[in-house]
């Protein structure tokens, strides 16, 4: 067993030193990017359902705090802490003040409950990450297309629904925004009418909605094309029940931490098929990863380090990269041969924040330009004191420091715990020197 010393420290930070090699399983929790739009296709729904697998983060607190303040009960039934019920109150209130939203990215995806609730949403501009301009125009042009009517201002947005409109909505968005996929697809629930929608995006968590929609009744087709939805001519009366799928970025934080120490361990609770691009460049670095219906095997040990270049270019696309797989994929390259080229234009402000915290570290990676950068491993890293300045800058230098000689502090914990309950439990459970360090 081993044990960190922890540093003194001035805030809390988490401490982290290098190690022997992961070993070992470990289970994820469901995915915040999942759980935060099935929270609010819960409450689009109107009806009474069981959420399971919701994780304990602080941006899914968030979304559960607006949804009570919204009129919405969240329910926790006795001895299962990962569920909640979900269903509408009784009470008829003016329409909430919602301040909270302005914390989290995904409070946008509230905005068809409120539609049918209140006819009306207000809502201050999302949170989140701060990593670079973060758009909503689609999603106004989504709710127009429904008929809706939207208004914009410094402190926020209005969206309001307009007389009822009937027939298929079709439109098609210029880019595969997840956000934007998912607005049209709550709207369409809300409204009960058919929806066309061109240029979609694919995510798993996108998948998770549709999945969902069709367990209440609705008939979802979907290609890299269109994606098609049509109401059930009645809701089937059966409870409602789903479930958050395993967090895959979690679970790529996890191999690559497994992989970066040379270790060996079982990842559950992840299905194989939410993280085909993330394996692909592991495999195109000589590492081996088996990947089941739920769950991963990272085999490390047995790694037959390539050399090859990876291209990890984040991507909305069907089958391409997640660009939150980047950060900890970029953390573990430092570590192995060959030169690795990275690119993330559709957070382009991501490479402003982990750049600089890598380099704390030692590293040297080379920008090409804000969002592309290139590097050349393997590099021995040194601890030192880093930020979290988003969540997967956070968990990405989590990773470098099972690496780095001596102790890597990394502060700004709010940013990691938003999107993650426990990371570093996790981390110590395969095996890590790492602990949380109050002052
Ligand atoms: C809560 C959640 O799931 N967040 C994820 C979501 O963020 P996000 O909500 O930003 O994702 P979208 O796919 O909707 O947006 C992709 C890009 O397009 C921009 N955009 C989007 C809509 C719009 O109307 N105008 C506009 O400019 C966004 O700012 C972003 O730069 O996808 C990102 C890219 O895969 C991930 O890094 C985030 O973790
Ligand atoms: C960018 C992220 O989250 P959000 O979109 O909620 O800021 C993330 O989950 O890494």
């Amino acid at each position: 067993m081993t044990t960190t010393h922890a540093p003194s420290v001035a805030a809390e930070v988490i401490a982290v030193r290098p190690g022997p090699p992961l070993a070992g399983t470990v289970s994820v929790d469901g995915s915040k990017n999942a759980a935060l739009p099935l929270l609010a296709a819960a409450a689009a729904l109107g009806r009474p359902l069981r959420l399971s697998n919701v994780p304990h983060s602080t941006d899914v607190q968030i979304m559960l705090t607006l949804l009570q303040q919204a009129g919405w009960h969240a329910a926790q039934p006795v001895g299962e802490p990962t569920t909640y019920v979900v269903l509408p109150t009784e009470a008829s209130r003016g329409l909430p003040d919602l301040a909270q939203a302005a914390h989290i990215r995904a409070s946008y995806y509230l905005v068809p409950a409120l539609l049918a609730r209140y006819g009306q949403a207000r809502l201050p501009w999302p949170g989140g990450c701060r990593i670079g301009a973060r758009g909503m125009e689609l999603h106004f042009k989504v709710y127009e297309a429904f008929g809706d009517r939207s208004r914009q201002d410094s402190s926020g947005y209005g969206i309001e629904a307009l007389t009822s409109h009937t027939g298929t909505v079709s439109i098609t968005l210029p880019f595969r925004s997840r956000g934007a996929t998912v607005a049209a697809t709550l709207r369409a629930l809300t409204t009960g009418r058919p929806l066309r929608l061109g240029q979609p995006n694919l995510s798993p968590e996108v998948l998770s909605v549709l999945d969902a929609l069709s367990s209440v009744g609705w008939e979802t087709r979907a290609d890299e094309h269109v994606l098609t939805l049509s109401p059930p001519s009645s809701p089937p009366a059966a409870p409602v029940a789903w479930t958050v799928p395993g967090d895959k970025i979690e679970a790529a934080t996890l191999a690559c931490a497994i992989a970066a120490t040379r270790g060996t361990a079982r990842i559950n609770g992840v299905q194989g098929k939410d993280v085909g691009a993330f394996m692909l460049a592991l495999h195109q670095l000589g590492i081996p990863v088996d990947a089941e219906p739920d769950g991963l095997t990272v085999r490390a040990q047995e790694a037959a380090l390539t050399g090859r270049p990876l291209r990890a270019i984040a991507s909305l696309s069907p089958a391409g990269l997640d660009a939150d797989f980047e950060p900890p994929l970029m953390a573990l390259a430092l570590g192995l041969p060959g030169t690795h080229l990275f690119a993330d234009a559709i957070n382009p402000g991501r490479h402003g924040n982990l750049l600089p915290q890598l380099s704390r570290l030692g590293a040297e990676i080379e920008e090409i330009s804000p969002t592309k950068c290139r590097l050349t491993g393997p590099q021995q890293l040194t601890g030192a004191g880093a930020e979290a300045a988003d969540i997967r800058t956070g968990s990405a230098l989590m990773v470098a420091g099972l690496t780095a000689r001596g102790v890597t502090t990394i502060g700004g914990l709010d940013q990691l715990r938003r999107g993650h309950a426990d990371l570093s439990g996790k981390l110590r459970a395969l095996g890590a020197d790492i602990c949380e360090v109050t002052p």
